[in-house]
């Protein structure tokens, strides 16, 4: 179910680590209610990327969410704007139990909705429900990865954007991942997925982009998947050995 209205629309988006700009003009957007999977080899600037859209690395361009242009905001004034990041190493607080961890994600919801939205990400992940005073850093790698989705979750986001959620975790996980996405979608959040595992981003994505070298080579049309043999004639045209 993909909405008109665009909830993320970046344009000319850099990414840049002291002088170096490893992503450069990138025009990318992104629907309520639609899924991004954002593909490419590694090194291509893909964590770089989200990073410079949610303000934690340093980029330029137009970046606009919901209506108000962010490009120059902080990263906690994008959070705030329902911006949320769950990145590569999770982001989740180990010491504390799942729900100090959830409540804590839900702060940036109006406190009316804090329980509705904490009900929510245990209703997507029924094993936080169980598990709710565990200590999150002795949790599964899996279970983690629920909890950073549903940390996310109860801080409604409009845009949620997540780095490799699958990485180093068991296929047994990647379901319960695969449907929480496609529920949060169905919700109207706008999702960019970046994954290396082919088959998950395009078992749930709406849409595909490829990053290569920091620069968008290609940008499927919605409701268009791209094959395996496809995405590495696209790395081998762009000049990365498939
Ligand atoms: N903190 C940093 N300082 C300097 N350069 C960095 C930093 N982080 C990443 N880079 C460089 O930026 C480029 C893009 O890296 P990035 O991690 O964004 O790519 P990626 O597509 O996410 O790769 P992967 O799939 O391996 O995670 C690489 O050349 C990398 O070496």
């Amino acid at each position: 179910m993909v909405h008109t209205a665009p909830l993320l629309e970046c344009r000319a988006v850099s990414a840049r680590y002291g002088g170096i700009t490893v992503c450069r003009d990138v025009s990318l957007s992104v629907a309520r209610g639609e899924i991004v999977a954002l593909l490419g080899p590694n090194g291509a600037g893909k964590t770089s990327l989200l990073g410079a859209v949610s303000g934690i690395v340093r980029g330029g361009g137009d970046m606009v969410l919901d209506g108000t242009e962010m490009g120059r905001l902080p990263a906690d004034r994008r959070a705030h704007l329902g911006l949320r990041l769950v990145p590569e190493g999770r982001g989740l607080f180990p010491e504390l139990s799942v729900r100090e961890n959830l409540r804590l994600g839900s702060r940036l919801a109006p406190a009316a909705r804090r329980q509705e939205l904490i009900d929510r990400a245990i209703e997507l992940f029924p094993i936080l429900g169980d598990r709710l005073e565990q200590q999150a850093g002795n949790m599964s790698g899996g279970e983690q990865q629920m909890l950073a989705v549903g940390k996310a979750i109860a801080g409604a986001p409009s845009l949620l954007m997540l780095d490799e959620p699958t990485q180093g975790l068991a296929p047994s996980v990647f379901d319960v991942l695969r449907q929480a996405l496609l529920a949060l979608r169905d919700d109207g959040l706008g999702i960019v997925l970046v994954e290396q595992r082919h088959a998950f981003a395009q078992s749930v994505a709406d849409r595909t982009a490829v990053l290569v070298s920091g620069t968008l080579v290609h940008q499927g049309e919605p409701g268009e998947t791209i094959a395996r043999d496809e995405l590495m004639r696209i790395y081998t045209g762009a000049g990365v050995a498939a």
